[in-house]
């Protein structure tokens, strides 16, 4: 995949892709032109069947828009953001229109490429439903409304599993009863694919290096958090597992425990099945350790003296080492390490604390570099260090238009060459 786009077909062809993230109660949108990749409009509609929700609309002349009201589910949020569209000259009924470009979390071991949606595929994203419950539902969602607008148009699902199908074996197994895992598709799948495909090609574009001839350990630190190592711009380890819940601390959920601890909780406090699931989905993370989920609410009250919101952080930072470690261990040589994402792109006590003490494995920040504050991909080691520590902003609407352009170009569509591998 690269940056632009490979073929843009007449001046008149459709060059335009709505980009869709549905979350369980939200609806986050780019509609991108690829004949430049610009971004026409941006937007997010929140709290979708509760009883606030509210509609965030951004065009790019400027102006930003708000409603608030009537979205009682996705559908009507997406009918609310055609309606937004077209008051901009955007709407959705516009032949300029190419593709939707759906993310969608959950691929499990068959999708390792964007693919057009058919029946086929997205009795798969549905299959795969009890191992994604808080996101492939609202992905399906998504995708139905979307095909039921526009009949005519490719539906692109790119897939945040996709990126990290390249995970050697050892890595992606769990140390299990091999039948069992098989049977119940338990195995390790990683997610946040497309971001950590797309800065850990932007990073080495900012080494000045081919991807291919690079190792980075990518941090995505957002609510949800994962790490990766990339070797040569393969995924050979993540840390999110079968679901998003393994690995770094995040935002409500716990990353790593003991196994048994669930177990412990049902057996011995008796809690369901559920309220275990919400407890670690939900109630752990930075917000079970000290009620925040905010990066930036506990950076604020652990300056203040706040003694729950600082173990919180250290709980963080604690588990963002050891992963480092890990990768430098799985990789044996680390050319760069990209921070990435709401908290790796904003948190430079973050950023500081986390290759604090890691100058044995030659990492290091520089500290006014740290803290220059920019969207642009930046260095912040000091020149000449082993490991060059780089702050890389994420674009995944923008990898999911790129990757769905690719797929339907219009030259592609024209001759009838989508692939669906399920067809
Ligand atoms: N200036 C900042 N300092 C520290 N953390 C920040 C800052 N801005 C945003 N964040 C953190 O980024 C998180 C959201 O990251 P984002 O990548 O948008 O997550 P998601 O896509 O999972 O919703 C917020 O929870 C917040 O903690
Ligand atoms: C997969 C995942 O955790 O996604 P998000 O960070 O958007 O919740
Ligand atoms: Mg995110």
């Amino acid at each position: 995949m690269t940056d632009s786009p490979t073929s843009l077909g007449s001046p008149d062809s459709p060059t335009r892709v709505l980009v869709l993230n549905s979350g369980s109660s939200s609806l986050k949108y780019q509609l991108l032109d690829m004949a430049d990749a610009s971004r026409l409009a941006v937007g997010l509609v929140e709290r979708i069947g509760e009883a606030d929700p509210r509609l965030v609309h951004t065009p790019r002349s400027g102006g930003k828009r708000e409603r608030t009201g009537g979205f009682a589910d996705h559908a009507a949020a997406l009918a609310a953001v055609s309606e937004e569209l077209a008051a901009d000259g955007l709407g959705l009924d516009s032949p300029a229109l190419a593709a939707f470009g759906h993310r969608v979390v959950h691929g499990g071991s068959r999708f390792g490429e964007p693919v057009v949606v058919d029946d086929g595929v997205e009795a798969e994203i549905e299959r795969l439903v009890p191992l994604a419950p808080l996101h492939n539902p609202a992905n399906l969602t998504g995708i139905r409304t979307a095909r039921e607008l526009r009949p005519d148009l490719p539906q692109v699902a790119v897939f945040d599993t996709a990126f990290h199908r390249t995970m050697p074996e050892y890595a992606a197994r769990y140390a299990i009863d091999v039948a069992t895992a098989d049977e119940h598709l338990i195995r390790r799948y990683g997610f946040h694919g497309t971001s950590h495909a797309y800065v850990s090609r932007k990073c080495a574009a900012l080494l000045g290096k081919d991807p291919a001839d690079v190792n980075v350990i990518v941090l995505h630190l957002g609510n949800g958090a994962s790490a990766s190592a990339v070797a040569g711009g393969r995924c050979v380890d993540t840390s999110m597992g079968m679901t998003p819940l393994e690995g770094l601390v995040m935002g409500t959920r716990s990353g790593d425990i003991d196994p048994a601890v669930p177990l412990h909780l049902q057996r011995a406090a008796g809690m369901s099945v559920d309220e275990t699931d919400e407890l670690l989905n939900k109630r752990s993370g930075l917000t079970g350790l000290c009620g925040d989920n905010d990066m930036r609410e506990i950076l604020r009250r652990s300056d203040a003296g706040d003694q729950r919101a600082r173990l919180a952080f250290d709980v963080y930072i604690h588990r963002l080492k050891k992963y480092i470690g890990a990768y430098a261990a799985v990789l044996g040589r680390v050319d760069a390490v990209a921070f990435t994402a709401g908290v790796g792109e904003n948190a430079a006590a973050v950023r500081e604390a986390a290759v604090a003490g890691l100058e044995p494995l030659g990492l290091s920040v520089d500290p006014e570099r740290n803290t220059v504050r920019s969207d642009e991909p930046r260095i912040i080691s000091q020149d000449g260090a082993r490991v060059v520590v780089a702050v890389v902003p994420t674009d995944e609407e923008l990898e999911i238009a790129q990757q769905t352009f690719a797929l339907v170009g219009t030259e592609n569509v024209r001759k009838n060459e989508i692939r669906t591998p399920l067809s």
